[in-house]
Order: structure tokens, then sequence, then C-alpha cells
């Protein structure tokens, strides 16, 4: 039997102040558009924002629904609209914030699992790594290198023969 080991490390930076004033920005956006988000059921209203490598930023939202399983995430809404309207564009950096009615919005999120799924695709399509940076309206910013990072034993189409 053989032990293998998954390892991964990533950044903390305490404050977006301490970002790089592209990064700030980028994360600024995706605080600025948590209003856009849809979601009168969980009060948790999610956004990312998308550098593309040609320069142009796309922003997603949570868009719930009143029969919950139809509600999307912020992740993959912009997943679509990047797909549709930037086709394989590389995705250099995302950043994903939030804001709940419910807490403290103090602390970074990280993507569901059906959305690292996604993310995962899109990065292996577009052949360049996602680059990641998650916070909540204030207080700590995760910068984390790829997605391969967060899904580890990814499932790809290579699996489907
Ligand atoms: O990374 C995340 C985590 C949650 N949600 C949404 C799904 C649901 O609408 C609400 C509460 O889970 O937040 C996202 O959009 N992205
Ligand atoms: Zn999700």
């Amino acid at each position: 039997m053989k032990e293998k080991k998954f390892q991964f490390s990533y950044k903390e930076v305490p404050d977006s102040k301490d970002l790089s004033d592209e990064d700030a920005a980028l994360l600024q956006q995706a605080r600025k558009a948590t209003k856009k988000s849809y979601a009168p059921y969980s009060k948790f209203n999610v956004a990312c924002a998308a550098k593309l490598a040609n320069g142009r930023t796309v922003i997603g939202t949570n868009q719930e629904n009143a029969s919950y399983p139809v509600g999307i995430c912020a992740e993959r809404a912009l997943l679509a609209t990047v797909g549709t309207q930037y086709a394989d564009e590389p995705i250099a950096t995302l950043a994903v914030s939030y804001h709940s009615l419910n807490g403290k919005n103090d602390q970074p999120i990280s993507p569901c699992g059906m959305c690292r799924q996604a993310l995962s695709e899109y990065e292996k399509r577009s052949g360049n790594p996602i680059r990641l940076l998650l916070s909540g309206m204030e207080g700590p910013v995760y910068i984390i290198n790829t997605v391969k990072d967060l899904l580890p034993l990814a499932f790809s189409e290579e699996h489907l023969g």
C-alpha cells in the first residue's frame, strides 16, 4: 500500500488594503456586486468578479428561486456569462465575496463543491489556472493559486473514456 498526500498552501492577507491595487479593485467590484444578488430565501448575498486575460471584468451573483434547488450560485452564474460571451478566455483572477443578513461578513467563504467542479472544468478548458481571492465585506483575504488546490482528484472528461 502506498500512502499518498495532498497538500496545498495559500496566502492569508490581513486586509484588502494590503492587496495589489489590481486585486483590491477586483475584490471591491465583487463586494459591490453583492447588491445584485437575488437571495430572498437564504439572505446570503454572494457575488464574484472575474478579471479575464483579455482585461475584461465579468460579475456574477447567486440567483435563488422559490423552488430552492433551482437557484444558482454566484460562481456558476459567472461562468455561464464568461463561457457564453468570452468562450475559453482564461480567467486570471476570480474574487468572491458575500453579504449576509444572518451574521458577520468578515470571514472568507470558498466555493461550494458544485462550483469547484464547474470552475475546475473552466480552468482546464481555458488552459490557465484561475487565481482566487476570497473575502467577506471586510477582514482577511485568502489568495489561492488554482482551482486544482480546492478539488483534489477532480473528475474530468478524461475519465469518461
Ligand atoms: O460560494 C458560494 C456559497 C453559497 N452561494 C449561495 C448559494 C445560496 O444561494 C446561498 C446560501 O448557500 O449562497 C454562492 O453563490 N456561492
Ligand atoms: Zn456553488
